[in-house]
């Protein structure tokens, strides 16, 4: 890639800036160990140097993917010592199970660990860019997923937002720098980073788009890429304009036991009654129903006469309606 290099420092100061931070708090490089992660460990060895006030920490799991593994964390490991920036490494390997594939597996796990490794309120820096959200965005419309999906990844999430415990900070400070900005950046540093020769396996669907329709795309069409940014944009804001409105809507509707009165929703569209259901269960941390289940939970609940009792059932939750008609969720123990 010829990519002219750029500075990317005043961005990544830039996205640090718009936090507030206070002295000490532990500011954390998620280490996969490609240029993306080493350029955010690159910038915030930079910054470390100006703002010395701060707790550094970098952090590497490995999951024994590639055989190769225990060397790139050795290598990982050398070079945060050449640097002398505290570093933790640890081994993690991953449940295989059918339900998702290795590769999501691996970032559930990892986000898990990683949030338990850190401190509670520190701020974890991640390597996603550019070229990533256009990937994420296309995955989400390949699901069929909504604003809330296509949205794709936001430039800073709190942990409680994302639904994961504690209360870190993610962010993305290279969100709006494509992949080939960074690897000008790396190479211009003489960053040491890994090819991981999987990030070619086409079998992949994030690597499918990236090495086969992507640059199609972009071919055909050269803005398409800023085009998919704007429209995950437009999804983001419509998403918090929409959380805005439900959340009010919402607040007159929960009696002090956290339960939805059924009546509440009677007033509205069929549309918003599962807007605010959805908004309810998202509340109640509980796994999104598809959209014909939500559909099954709105005519069950909303429209099943009072001498009945209806419950719906999906995944590891029971939705039943009470006789004051109010709903309430439950966790089953097997699904
Ligand atoms: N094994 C890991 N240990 C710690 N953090 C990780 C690990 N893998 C990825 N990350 C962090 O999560 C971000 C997103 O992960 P993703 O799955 O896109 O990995 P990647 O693109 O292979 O990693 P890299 O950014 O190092 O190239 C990375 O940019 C990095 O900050």
């Amino acid at each position: 890639m010829n990519t002219e290099y750029r500075d990317l420092y005043p961005e990544f100061a830039a996205a640090l800036a718009k936090l507030t931070l206070r002295p000490h708090q532990q500011l954390v490089a998620c280490l996969g160990g490609g240029a993306d992660s080493q350029t955010i460990l690159d910038l915030l060895d930079r910054w470390r140097s100006e703002h010395p006030d701060f707790n550094y920490l970098a952090i590497h799991l490995d999951h024994r993917f590639h055989p190769s593994s225990g060397e790139w964390a050795e290598g990982l490991r050398q070079d945060c010592l050449r640097r002398n920036f505290p570093m933790l490494c640890e081994v993690l390997p991953v449940p295989q199970g059918a339900r998702i594939s290795k590769e999501a597996a691996g970032r559930e796990a990892r986000y898990q660990r990683l949030n338990e490794l850190a401190d509670d309120d520190a701020v974890m820096l991640l390597g996603q860019h550019r070229n990533d959200q256009i990937e994420t965005f296309l995955l989400q419309l390949k699901r069929g997923a909504g604003p809330k999906g296509l949205a794709a990844m936001a430039q800073t999430i709190d942990g409680e937002a994302a639904h994961r415990s504690g209360s870190q900070t993610w962010l993305r400070p290279l969100l709006g720098v494509s992949k080939a900005e960074i690897y000008a950046y790396a190479e211009h540093h003489k960053l040491h980073w890994i090819e991981d020769d999987t990030n070619y396996d086409t079998a992949i669907d994030r690597n499918f788009l990236r090495h086969e329709v992507v640059p199609k795309l972009e071919e055909r069409w050269p803005q398409f890429g800023n085009s998919v940014l704007r429209s995950a944009q437009l999804c983001a804001e419509q998403q918090d304009v929409l959380e805005e409105l439900l959340h009010e809507q919402l607040k007159p509707a929960v009696n002090e036991a956290g339960e939805l009165a059924v009546d509440q929703l009677k007033s509205h569209s069929a549309a918003t009654q599962r807007a605010l259901l959805r908004a309810w269960l998202h509340q109640n941390g509980a796994t999104m129903p598809s959209y014909a289940q939500l559909e099954q939970i709105r005519t069950q609940m909303v429209q099943t006469g009072n001498d009945k009792q209806p419950q719906v059932a999906w995944g590891r939750f029971l939705l039943t309606r009470s006789r004051d008609r109010y709903l309430q969720l439950q966790q089953r123990t097997s699904s």
